[in-house]
C-alpha cells in the first residue's frame, strides 16, 4: 500500500491526457495519442463510452505500448476488467463506476486508482480512506466534453491540499492559460481532453500544457 501510494506521488504529477472518440478518429487514434506524449503528456487516459469491446480492447492495447515507450502512465477510465485484461497500471472510477473496493479485489495491491472527487472535500475524504491512490476535482471551468460537470471553486484545492495526502488532479476546462493557476492552488496534474486533442498541432498543444509544470520547478 505506501509502495503504491508512493509510486502515485511520483507518477501523478504532470500533463495528463485524455482521450476523445469524437476528436480522434480510429484511422490514426494511437498515433493522436503519441503526439500527446511527445508534447510531454506524463499520464494519459483511455475514455471511451462506446460497447465495441474489441475495438476498445485493440486501442487500450495500443496506447499502452506508446505509453511504455515515452515511459508514461496508461489509465483505463471506468473500465476495471479492461484494465486488467491488458494490465495497464492504473484506472480512473467515477462515483458511478466500481466501489474501490471492488475494483481492488480485481485488480490486486499494485495497480493505481484514481477516483472522481467533483467538487466535494467529503467525497475526497472518503475515497482516500477506502484506498484510493489519486482524487479528481472539476470541473473548474466549463466543459464541451462534459457540459454536465458540476463546477468546482479552485479553493477545494487549497483545502484538499491541506487535509489530505494523495495527490491531486484539476480537470475542466483547463487551459494553458487558466492551468497555472490551478497548479499553485495545489493541483499535482492537469487533466485535458479538448485543449490537446481539438488542436490541430497535438504535440504543440500538450507542450504548452507541459510548460507549465518546467516553469513550477
Ligand atoms: C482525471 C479524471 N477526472 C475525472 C473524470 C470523470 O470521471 P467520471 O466522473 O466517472 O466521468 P466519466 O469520465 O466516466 O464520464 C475522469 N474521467 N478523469
Ligand atoms: C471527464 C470530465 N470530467 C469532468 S470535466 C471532464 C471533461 C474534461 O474535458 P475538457 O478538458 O475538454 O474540458
Ligand atoms: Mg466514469
Amino acid at each position: 500500500m505506501h509502495d503504491r501510494r508512493d509510486r502515485a506521488r511520483s507518477l501523478i504529477r504532470g500533463l495528463y491526457a485524455i482521450t476523445d472518440a469524437e476528436l480522434m478518429p480510429e484511422l490514426d487514434f494511437v498515433t493522436r495519442a503519441e503526439a500527446a506524449l511527445r508534447g510531454g503528456a506524463r499520464i494519459l487516459q483511455y475514455r471511451d463510452k462506446s460497447a465495441d469491446i474489441e475495438k476498445r480492447q485493440r486501442q487500450a492495447i495500443g496506447l499502452l505500448s506508446v505509453c511504455i515507450r515515452h515511459g508514461a502512465t496508461l489509465v483505463i477510465n471506468d473500465d476495471v476488467l479492461l484494465a486488467r485484461r491488458i494490465g495497464a497500471p492504473a484506472v480512473h472510477l467515477g462515483q458511478g463506476d466500481m466501489s474501490i473496493q471492488d475494483a481492488r479485489a480485481v485488480l490486486g495491491p499494485e495497480v493505481l486508482i484514481g477516483v472522481s472527487c467533483h467538487n466535494s472535500l467529503e467525497l475526497a475524504i472518503k475515497a482516500q480512506l477506502a484506498g484510493a491512490d489519486y482524487l479528481a476535482f472539476g470541473a473548474f471551468h466549463a466543459s464541451s466534453t462534459k457540459p454536465e460537470a458540476v463546477i468546482a471553486a479552485p479553493e477545494l484545492l487549497h483545502s484538499a491540499r491541506r487535509q489530505l495526502s494523495l495527490p491531486l488532479v484539476a480537470i475542466g476546462g483547463v487551459t494553458p492559460e487558466n492551468g497555472g493557476f490551478l497548479l499553485r492552488a495545489g493541483a499535482d496534474a492537469l487533466a485535458v481532453v479538448s485543449g490537446i486533442f481539438a488542436a490541430e498541432d497535438i504535440e504543440a498543444a500538450a507542450r504548452r500544457f507541459a510548460r507549465l509544470f518546467s516553469s513550477q520547478a
